[in-house]
């Protein structure tokens, strides 16, 4: 567990399976410190709710207080708020946290309204408090379709509706929204998430799990995205990663033999970090098979020139292996001439006659050393003079035509960072998927994208199908870190280009490709 904390301010579920309890469990197994600070004691067991005893004012201030003078959090997850006065005291906290701390806190907010097992645990009149007060402090917002409906007052009734609603939330004050589609029943035998902050939007998908221990799902699905969010992951990533979490707790329980299930109370098993790839969700991509399936044509990677493709063709082998990145013909020409048998074109300056040139030599001199050489970005050009591959970003994506590039066989690669691209690129089955930056990089912006060695171990792990690039700040120094993860191929630019003896670089390179 790292020293990141995370505040749960809820209220205590004396079975343990919800409330602050999960919490506790969830944020612990997910890598982050747990401080709570408690709302309410309720008493519940598979009954119902039995009674619920609030807090005073007094006893949740000096919890607040003791915990801001010595712990303050990087995420503050809040849950059960059981009456108007406890809104209006948290949010005078936060309002104060987020205007004096020298971090200023991500706060997350599972609105619970109403219990998993269907008591009503808060008033009607909390609603108006919470929309006024609270919302426009929250920076994600998690209901299911239930709280949906009472705080946007849209029915989620389609694909468009769920869409109506989550800005109707936007428009209330929250930074972002992350609608759980547990309870939602638009497309028969899924479950699909949508996340949203007015700019882009997230579609998850996966087949719905029948189970019977699901009590505590929401708590831990909010206190999972608090975990991730605190450990500096995205919020696409963050909630990618926390439907993981929820498939794998849920999957295991219907495991547990009937006269097991009193034991476990119905709570959601709460497992380890997700890494098995059956838990991940599918990521809705416009005209997908998934997508056509679900009747779903929205979201942000929605391809409006050109349709849907997937099944590239593969490049034969799973590991690459060393993959220089550069910028002229002669570049190209050396690293062939050193042995290089992966490489990428990625210019930048070029235009017109003199770019389509420059392609034209690159591919030729590809095919005279039989190396794999892709061309970044312009896929036409790459397309018109036969080449071996195209590397496209994730907005080149959206502009270039995929249908085309299959049919001409041309191989296809795929920059991703983080979890939520990974999950999305796998819906085209390109013939390799790259992650980066894993170190800082001084060749490109890469802020707030930089993915480490652990994410790119888990990232190698949930595809063994398809070659994985590790892309950004490796150097012959993390090399040997890198190739540890399990990944088979490394692109690097400044390793080679701005080395005295770039061919001795390659030659190091292979060394450690050979070691691991
Ligand atoms: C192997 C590899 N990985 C990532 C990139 C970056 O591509 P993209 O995100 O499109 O950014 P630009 O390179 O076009 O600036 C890459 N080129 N190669
Ligand atoms: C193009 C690109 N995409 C992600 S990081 C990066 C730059 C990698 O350059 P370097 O190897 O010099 O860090
Ligand atoms: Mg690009």
């Amino acid at each position: 567990m790292n020293n990141t904390i995370v505040w749960t301010i809820a209220g205590s579920d004396c079975t343990g399976g919800a409330g602050i309890q999960a919490d506790i469990k969830t944020l612990h197994n997910l890598g982050v410190k747990a401080c709570t600070v408690i709302t309410a004691v309720t008493a519940q067991n598979s009954s119902g709710v039995l009674e619920i005893n609030s807090v005073s004012a007094e006893v949740l201030s000096s919890q607040l207080n003791a915990l801001s003078a010595e712990l303050p959090a990087s995420v503050i997850k809040i849950g059960l708020l059981t009456n108007v006065q406890q809104v209006e005291q948290i949010a005078e906290r936060l309002t104060f946290y987020k205007g004096n701390w020298p971090q200023a806190p991500i706060v997350v907010y599972d609105p619970v309204a109403i219990a998993s097992c269907g008591d009503h645990l808060t008033e009607e009149d909390i609603l108006v408090a919470i929309k006024t007060k609270l919302l426009p402090l929250v920076d994600v917002l998690t209901p299911n379709n239930n709280e949906l409906q009472k705080l946007s007052g849209v029915y989620a009734f389609s694909w468009q509706c769920l869409a109506r609603a989550g800005q109707v939330l936007l428009d209330l004050g929250v930074g972002s929204v992350a609608i759980k589609g547990g309870h939602i029943d638009i497309a028969a035998g899924y479950c699909v998430d949508y996340c949203t902050d007015g700019e882009h939007n997230y579609w998850l998908a996966s087949k719905r799990i029948n189970h019977s221990n699901n009590h505590g799902t929401g708590c831990t699905y909010a206190s999972a995205v608090s975990a991730c969010l605190a450990q500096g992951f995205l919020l696409r990533d963050a909630v990618s990663i926390a439907k993981a979490y929820i498939n794998q707790g849920l999957s295991h329980q219907s495991l547990i033999k009937k006269a097991r299930q009193k034991i476990e109370n119905g709570a959601v098993w709460q497992g380890g970090w997700p890494v098995q790839a059956k838990y991940f969700p599918k990521v809705l991509v416009a005209h997908s098979t998934m997508a056509n399936a679900l009747d779903w044509q929205l979201g942000d990677n929605i391809c409006s020139t050109y349709t849907f493709a997937k099944n590239f063709p593969s490049t034969a082998c799973q590991s690459l292996g060393l993959y220089p990145v550069v910028d002229s013909v002669e570049w190209v020409k050396r690293l062939l001439a050193a042995g290089v048998k992966t490489l990428q074109y990625r210019e930048k300056q070029l235009t017109g006659e003199p770019l389509s040139q420059a392609i034209e030599q690159v591919v030729l001199l590809g095919k005279q050393y039989n190396a794999r050489v892709f061309i970044n970005d312009y896929w036409q050009l790459a397309i018109k003079f036969d080449a071996y591959g195209i590397h496209l970003g994730q907005e080149d994506l959206l502009k270039a035509d995929l249908a085309k590039i299959k049919s001409v066989g041309l191989r296809l690669g795929i920059s991703t960072h983080g979890y939520y691209e990974f999950l999305q690129a796998q819906e085209y089955q390109p013939s390799y998927i790259a992650v980066g930056a894993i170190f800082p990089t001084k060749t490109k912006d890469m802020s707030n994208q930089i993915q480490g060695t652990a994410t790119l171990a888990r990232l190698v792990k949930l595809n063994t199908e398809t070659p994985i690039v590790a892309i950004g700040g490796i150097t012959l120094n993390n090399a040997t870190e890198v190739l540890n993860t399990g990944v088979g191929s490394i692109a690097v630019v400044t390793a080679i280009t701005e080395s005295k003896s770039p061919e001795s670089v390659i030659e190091s390179f292979e060394q450690i490709f050979e070691c691991c």
